[in-house]
């Protein structure tokens, strides 16, 4: 995998067999900033293996905590002496996630010093929420000259209202009240089950935590973190992104290790176009039929449609029958793909929070740059429909958050190469 890597990829017809889901990106991010809490070596299974994680890991080690991956999806994080409380810039700012180290370390070291995070590609992500939690926990906080210091001398539980169910805040936040003196409530909060796999593996730590995976999270402060051994959920983005490989090519694939549960919001718009999907188990079978009736989408907070799934969603709409409204409510920026797709032949205009897509029989190839993670899926999964070639560049964002894309695709039957150019 290198910086300068590309998708080369022809038309699959019909996408078969069965693929496995890797363990999930969102959640596998705090979880591994969450094992700074405890004082001593946990391991962390079915942990994905993409550029993301091996950045967090690297800022894990730079604060002193030793990490080993063991190419098998296990890594293990000695967190027994920490004896830094600054994390790099060249590190931080490759990765957003970077900013939920501050919640833990609040919490064991009294003291953090980060980057303030800059806007990316889909929108400008301030870090207000986080900041305001730590705020009302009792930290002072202090910023210039592009960094946030927060400080402590004890965090103490507080009645805490988020102005919008923020992953990551909910998620920092959470990570800084399980070790705070009294009972914290976060209203309002992010219900993605992200956030209650951490809460999961908090509480396996000794955290005392309910309500995760609902808008009202209590805490009841704990003094010690005990290391743990936890396996990461599978990734719910990843399932969704195949389920829209099958319908693109009027495939059928099966799905293993799927949370039906966590794909909800996607299964119902995918059945309300015309594919056929059963669902057995932790296993999910889908079938296109190559005609999909358009319809509209509108990304929302958990269990509403992911907005790490419009992208994808986008490029199936673009070859449905008729016209399809995507709004997006989550970020302001995030239709880069949307101009790429229209350079495969792709019918849509956006309008501010907006894109109209006019349904096309088929996409053609063409030379696309995919400008973040989920805009490069979509863009792979257009090539799989697209008459003759396509190549995605800069494929490096789809590396932070696919583990092994092309060769899951290419065990399905499609032609893609990645070539280093
Ligand atoms: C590593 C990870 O888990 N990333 C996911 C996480 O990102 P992330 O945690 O960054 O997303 P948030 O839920 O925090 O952001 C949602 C919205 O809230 C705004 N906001 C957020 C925090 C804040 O302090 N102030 C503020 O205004 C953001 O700019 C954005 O418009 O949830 C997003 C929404 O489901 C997903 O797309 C990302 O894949
Ligand atoms: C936006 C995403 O990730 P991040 O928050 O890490 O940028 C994503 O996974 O689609």
């Amino acid at each position: 995998m290198g910086k300068k890597d590309k998708f080369i990829i022809q038309k699959t017809d019909r996408l078969c067999g069965t693929v496995e889901v890797s363990g999930s990106k969102n959640a596998a991010i705090p979880i591994l900033a969450a094992t700074l809490l405890a004082e001593g070596k946990s391991t962390l299974n079915n942990v994905p293996g993409l550029t993301d994680i091996t950045v967090m890991c690297e800022i894990l080690n730079c604060l002193g905590a030793r990490v080993s991956f063991d190419g098998a999806n296990n890594v293990t994080v000695d967190a027994q002496n920490l004896d830094h409380t600054v994390a790099p810039y060249d590190l931080t700012s490759k990765m957003r996630g970077s900013f939920l180290v501050m919640g833990p370390l609040l919490a064991r070291m009294k003291k953090v010093r980060l980057s303030l995070p800059g806007g990316c590609p889909i929108g400008s992500r301030p870090v207000d929420l986080h900041l305001k939690g730590f705020d009302a926990l009792g930290a002072e906080i202090t910023k210039g000259f592009g960094f946030v210091e927060v400080t402590c001398k004890k965090l103490v539980g507080n009645k805490i209202y988020l102005d919008f169910p923020s992953v990551g805040a909910t998620e920092n936040i959470l990570m800084a009240a399980v070790a705070a003196e009294g009972v914290t409530t976060i209203e309002n909060a992010a219900a993605e089950p992200e956030i209650a796999d951490l809460a999961c593996f908090l509480t396996s730590m000794g955290a005392d935590i309910s309500g995760a995976g609902t808008d009202s999270i209590t805490v009841h402060g704990v003094k010690t973190f005990q290391p743990v051994e936890y396996s990461i959920m599978p990734d719910r983005i990843e399932a969704g992104s195949f389920m829209i490989a099958s319908a693109i090519t009027n495939g059928d694939i099966t799905i293993n290790g799927v949370i039906p549960e966590h794909i909800k919001p996607l299964t119902a718009k995918l059945c309300e176009i015309g594919a056929e999907i059963d669902v057995n188990g932790n296993s999910l079978r889908i079938r296109g039929n190559g005609h999909y009736t358009a319809t509209d989408v509108k990304t929302l907070p958990f269990p509403g449609f992911p907005t790490d799934m419009q992208a994808q969603m986008m490029s199936l709409l673009s070859v449905s029958d008729g016209t399809g409204i995507v709004t997006e409510t989550i970020f302001e920026n995030r239709f880069m793909h949307a101009q790429e797709l229209c350079r495969m032949g792709a019918n849509i205009k956006v309008e501010g929070h907006c894109a109209v897509i006019e349904g096309t029989p088929e996409l053609t190839g063409a030379k696309v740059v995919a400008s973040d993670l989920r805009a490069g899926a979509a863009l792979v999964l257009a090539g799989l429909n697209a008459k003759g070639t396509t190549e995605v560049l800069d494929i490096y964002h789809i590396d932070r958050g696919y583990e092994n894309l092309d060769g899951k695709l290419r065990s399905l039957g499609a032609d893609i190469q990645r070539v280093s150019y």
